[in-house]
């Protein structure tokens, strides 16, 4: 079952095991559900990260997982990871060779099977029901069963933490007992989330020098140290480190590996993946964010959105002299891009240097720079804001740098009607009265709101000397009342993004009435769009 590549492999994986549980405990997560084929995309995005094993499911208890396993053997080529098959114990006073549980782990022909066993006597006496000496039994007749079968027997000890501070001797027989029967790795669990890093580090460490077994960290991150856990588990000893992408898990989630990994590879300098793997953390986080359905979250550590964006201006201003003053690594070593805002917060050198992110050269050109960042500031306290309008920023600098603001169409007038009859929905009609091409064009449209007819009437007055229109699409609308307590006679702000389906962009309007301030976001979201496009101007 072992390739050329993953023989290559084999020291980095043995050194030091990076063990993804995403579709298991990660799928744990309240609102998350994979399909088989979700889970055969992730195993894939998992081994070009080049993690060394990969927790698929549970084979015979959720029936998603045993059909992930099967499918597994002729649709997945793994080249760097091993696949795990998860189970528990057998159950009491039972022959772990009858235990329909474990007799369906053997059929999911994983080379690992990672069993999950009670390592807190509370737990065993209350939720097993059954005596600590039985439990111990279950451990070491479902551990050799298992070896005896072939497979390689991980064990994670369930709530270890609090059974270890509990009744530690009885803790630490667990660990023997699954050592001797065959065990490779004991993972201890902070099953309930609730340690922090001196009690992960002390217990670790104290059981490493009692038993000598090979350890490994499972955290939870219910104290919001999940990381700090595992980190603080690998300093004590532990050598293997079981997580999720994107922290996702049960409760408040699993440690995210992602993290894990580029503290152990950027902060410890202990490479753990294969050389130039870590690249690939921001695109895989994104490419599983996809998959699990759950939007990027963008202050994840290294691979979020904002992990290297800076909006202060005093940030900004020492970036401009090395990015290393505000920033603790480089975003390229995780994939992931240094990125300018610009907003009411910015100074110059913001300004500069997103000029410079836009490909506009504004070093020598203080007096403009300056006037940009004014413009900004008076703008962002009327209301508008750039920091989310990438697009509507670049208009406002290039109306500065080249003396003029970009159109494709002069636009005269426009009025939208919304009409609602007994028994059928509102509908609305907007006339568009624009210039293009030396021609006036006055042309109304239909749409299931104001903003839909405004800009299918926009569409169809430029449509036949811009047919680039047709690759752009608006697809998110978003509306924010700025001064709440003036209730319907507040300042709206309205946030557009397209699409050509190659890129996006966002742009900004603001107004007294919500759909001036759409048409202007719509306005210029069409024009930049058109710019992108490279579309003649014949206006
Ligand atoms: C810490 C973790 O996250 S471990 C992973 C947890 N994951 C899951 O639970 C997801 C998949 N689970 C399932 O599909 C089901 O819960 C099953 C198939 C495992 C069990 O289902 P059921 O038999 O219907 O029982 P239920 O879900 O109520 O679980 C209780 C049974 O599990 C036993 N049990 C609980 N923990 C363990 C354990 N660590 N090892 C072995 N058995 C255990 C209990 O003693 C009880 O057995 P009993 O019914 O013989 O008294
Ligand atoms: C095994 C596991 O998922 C836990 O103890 O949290």
């Amino acid at each position: 079952m072992t390739s050329t590549a993953e023989q290559a492999h084999t020291v980095d994986v043995e050194r030091f095991h990076v063990y993804d549980t995403t579709l298991r405990d990660g799928a744990q997560q309240e609102g998350l559900s994979l399909s088989v084929q979700d889970k055969l995309a992730i195993s894939r995005h998992l081994d070009e990260l080049g993690v060394g094993f990969i927790e698929g499911g549970w084979p015979g208890a959720v029936p998603k997982d045993t059909e992930f396993f099967r499918r597994a053997r002729t649709d997945l080529t793994l080249k760097n990871a091993t696949l795990a098959a998860f189970g528990a114990t057998r159950k009491a006073d039972g022959k772990a060779a009858d235990d329909e549980l474990v007799r369906a782990l053997v059929d999911a022909e994983t080379p690992v099977v990672t069993l999950v066993a009670k390592s807190h006597v509370g737990h065993v006496e209350r939720a097993l029901r059954t005596t600590p000496a039985e439990n111990l039994e279950m451990i070491r007749d479902t551990v050799s069963f298992l070896v005896g079968e072939g497979r390689r027997v991980f064990l994670d000890a369930e709530h270890f933490f609090d059974g270890y501070r509990l009744k530690p001797e009885y803790s630490l027989e667990v660990v023997r007992a699954a050592t001797e029967a065959g065990a490779d790795v004991v993972v201890l669990c902070d099953t309930n989330g609730g340690m922090l890093p001196d009690d992960v580090r002390a217990t670790v460490a104290a059981v490493a020098d009692a038993t000598g077994a090979r350890l490994g960290i499972h955290a939870h991150n219910d104290t919001g140290c999940a990381v700090a856990n595992s980190l603080a588990a690998i300093d004590a000893g532990a050598t293997h480190m079981q997580g999720t992408i994107n922290g996702t898990g049960e409760r408040t989630g699993n440690a995210d590996l992602l993290t894990v990994v580029a503290n152990l590879e950027l902060k410890r300098e202990r490479q753990v993946l294969p050389a130039g793997a870590l690249r690939e953390s921001t695109r895989i986080a994104h490419a599983v964010s996809e998959l699990t359905n759950i939007v990027p979250y963008s202050r994840q550590p290294y691979v979020g959105s904002s992990a290297f964006a800076h909006k202060a201006g005093l940030h900004a201003s020492a970036i401009k002299v090395d990015p290393d003053l505000y920033q603790h690594t480089d975003p390229s070593l995780v994939g992931n891009d240094m990125r300018m805002l610009v907003s009411d917060m910015a100074g110059r050198a913001s300004v500069e240097l997103k000029g410079r992110e836009l490909g506009f050269d504004l070093s020598d050109n203080r007096e403009l720079v300056g006037r940009i960042t004014q413009r900004v500031k008076e703008l962002e306290a009327s209301g508008y804001t750039f920091e989310a309008a990438d697009a509507s920023f670049e208009l406002l600098l290039r109306e500065e740098v080249e003396g003029e603001r970009t159109r494709f169409f002069e636009v005269e007038a426009w009025r939208v009607i919304t009409e609602s009859r007994p028994g059928s929905e509102a509908a609305s009609e907007a006339t568009v009265k624009l210039r293009a091409g030396g021609e006036r064009a006055v042309v109304t449209g239909e749409g299931n709101g104001p903003v839909n007819a405004l800009d299918h009437a926009l569409r169809a007055a430029i449509g036949t000397l811009y047919p680039e229109i047709a690759k752009i699409e608006l697809i998110d609308f978003r509306v924010r009342i700025l001064d709440a307590s003036h209730g319907t006679d507040a300042i709206t702000r309205v946030l557009v993004e397209m699409t050509d389906g190659e890129s996006s962009w966002e742009t900004v309007g603001i107004g007294a009435n919500i759909i001036e301030a759409s048409w202007e976001a719509l306005v210029d979201g069409v024009t930049y769009g058109l710019l992108r496009q490279g579309a003649d101007r014949v206006s």
